[in-house]
């Protein structure tokens, strides 16, 4: 077994296994370094069982909206073992298989830096290895969920993403903490897979609030429909847990407490830094590892460091992740060749992420909000639109609700941010991905025909909303 790749990448995530394709396709050879399973958190406790638990849910509330069809209770047995297929059982063999085919050497174990260009391994025998790098070692150890200083929480073993994506019983009362996407996400799939009381406390004044503020809106009304108990402006005070994994109380800062069966704690992400031996490095611990634009650590002496995925804290998002190791993949080879290649770099990422949060109704959003707009500066228009008023919306069903925006730079004539909050909007958003990173002028833009009867007509309307 070689001790000595081109380029060393520590975690097997999406973010990591595409550094090593694209370095290996570059002519480079590589190692791969993951502790638990190829494939990361997205394939195993984040975007695949969380997207496998909505389906039934967002299909269910297709159904409903149509007369003529009926659909009978969800069987959350039959959800949970798909959810335990599209995880492969929690076997990362197929993964693995697909690193070595790449080919670049898998190695099972604990990862960190010991210094310029070397990575120390603790094996899964507790053995140690060290690997060295010729050209770049590459963070790819992404993130673990925050769990805030809270009297009493810590304690309680709340469930985090980890523990509600692998559920394997749905909780009778279930507290939220948190009002962000994995909140929102997972109320609404262990409330539609069958918990009798979900109670979301958000600090906040609104759901989903780095998003425009109508989404959270929309889908605060869809998950009061559905009996989700969405408090705002709640803080939580102390946790109680007298048995581990027994009744829990949420005492809040005034009322009285909330009683449920279990807490889930979605209250952001913390980088996975923690014992990775950055100090080695010279560089501080606990900390995302800041990036330039072509994913190289700032501050390392001899430029040789990469860090992409959730652990630069740049876009805590899968299709973002790859992205930024395509991108850095390809710099580590070129540099490599000894060519400076100006133009890779990451420059979707300063346009603002696509994101789809897949709830009924999906918000999905592209670039900045009229906010962030004005924050930055730009001289802004909004355009507005209600989305059930599209013909082919309302053939999708009855009572289909959603609204879509369009912030437009008044100078350039280009779109800065779209977002569509409406049942089955997630498909929309690659057509605003493309006119917001490509600046397509609005009066190219008018030269897009939609189909009739889509809900992509949105455009059109959007468009006449605007002047054109
Ligand atoms: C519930 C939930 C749902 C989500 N849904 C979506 C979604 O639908 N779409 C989307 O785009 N994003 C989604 N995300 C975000 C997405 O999961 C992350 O952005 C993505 O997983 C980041 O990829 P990564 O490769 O950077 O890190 P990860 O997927 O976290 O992978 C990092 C890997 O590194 C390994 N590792 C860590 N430290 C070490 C070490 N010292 N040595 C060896 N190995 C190590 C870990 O074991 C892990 O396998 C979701 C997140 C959550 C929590
Ligand atoms: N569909 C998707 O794309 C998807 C799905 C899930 C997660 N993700 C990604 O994973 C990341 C993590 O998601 P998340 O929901 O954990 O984080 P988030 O940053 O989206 O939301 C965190 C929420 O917790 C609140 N909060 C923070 N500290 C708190 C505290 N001490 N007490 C109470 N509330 C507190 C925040 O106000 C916010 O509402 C996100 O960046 C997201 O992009 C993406």
């Amino acid at each position: 077994m070689a001790d000595e790749f081109d380029v060393i990448v520590i975690g097997a995530g999406p973010a990591g296994e595409n550094v090593v394709d694209r370095a290996v396709r570059g002519g480079l050879t590589a190692a791969i370094v993951e502790e638990r399973l190829a494939g990361g958190e997205c394939s195993y406790w984040a975007c695949v069982p969380s997207k496998a638990l909505l389906r039934p849910i967002d299909l269910a509330a297709e159904v409903s909206r149509v007369p003529g069809l009926s659909l009978g209770p969800i069987d959350a047995a039959k959800v949970l073992a798909r959810r335990d297929e599209a995880v492969s059982g929690y076997d990362d063999a197929g993964q693995v298989r697909w690193v070595e085919s790449v080919p670049a050497e898998f190695v099972r174990g604990r990862g960190r830096l010991d210094g310029p260009k070397r990575v120390r391994v603790t094996t899964e025998t507790g053995e140690e290895r060290v690997l060295t790098a010729r050209q770049a070692v590459v963070l790819a150890t992404g993130s673990t969920a925050a769990i805030p200083r809270t009297p009493g929480l810590a304690e309680a073993s709340p469930w985090t993403s980890h523990e509600v994506t692998a559920a394997t019983a749905i909780p009778e009362r279930l507290v939220v903490i948190g009002g962000g996407v994995v909140a929102c996400e997972m109320a609404q799939a262990m409330h539609g897979l069958g918990a009798r009381q979900t109670t979301v406390l958000v600090r906040g004044g609104r759901l989903l609030n780095r998003m425009e503020p109508f989404a959270g809106e929309l889908l605060a009304e869809s998950f009061a429909e559905a009996g989700i108990d969405v408090r705002t402006n709640t803080d939580v005070a102390r946790v109680e847990r007298p048995e581990p994994g027994g009744k829990v109380t949420v005492h809040l800062p005034e009322g009285p407490p909330l009683e449920a069966d279990e807490l889930l704690v979605a209250t952001g992400r913390h980088p996975a830094t923690r014992n990775l031996g950055l100090a080695s490095v010279g560089l501080p611990e606990d900390k995302p590892v800041e990036v330039d634009d072509s994913l190289r650590a700032t501050g390392v002496e001899g430029g040789w460091l990469y860090a992409v995925g959730d652990v630069n804290g740049r876009a805590l998002l899968t299709h973002m992740g790859k992205y930024q190791a395509r991108v850095c993949g390809d710099v580590i080879a070129a540099r490599a060749r000894g060519d400076e290649l100006p133009a890779m770099r990451d420059l979707a990422g300063g346009y603002g992420a696509p994101q789809v949060v897949f709830t009924d109704p999906q918000i999905c959003a592209v670039g900045r909000t009229e906010e962030a707009a004005r924050a930055d500066g730009f001289r802004v228009r909004v355009v507005d639109y209600d989305m059930g008023a599209v013909t082919g919306a309302y053939l999708l069903g009855d009572g289909y609700r959603g609204k879509a925006r369009a912030v437009v730079d008044e100078d350039r004539k280009v779109l800065l941010g779209v977002t569509f909050a409406s049942p089955g909007a997630a498909e929309l958003l690659h057509a605003a991905t493309i006119a917001v990173t490509a600046e397509v002028p609005l009066d190219r833009l008018w030269h897009a025909v939609p189909s009739f009867p889509t809900v992509s007509e949105i455009w059109l309307r959007l468009l006449e909303a605007y002047g054109l």
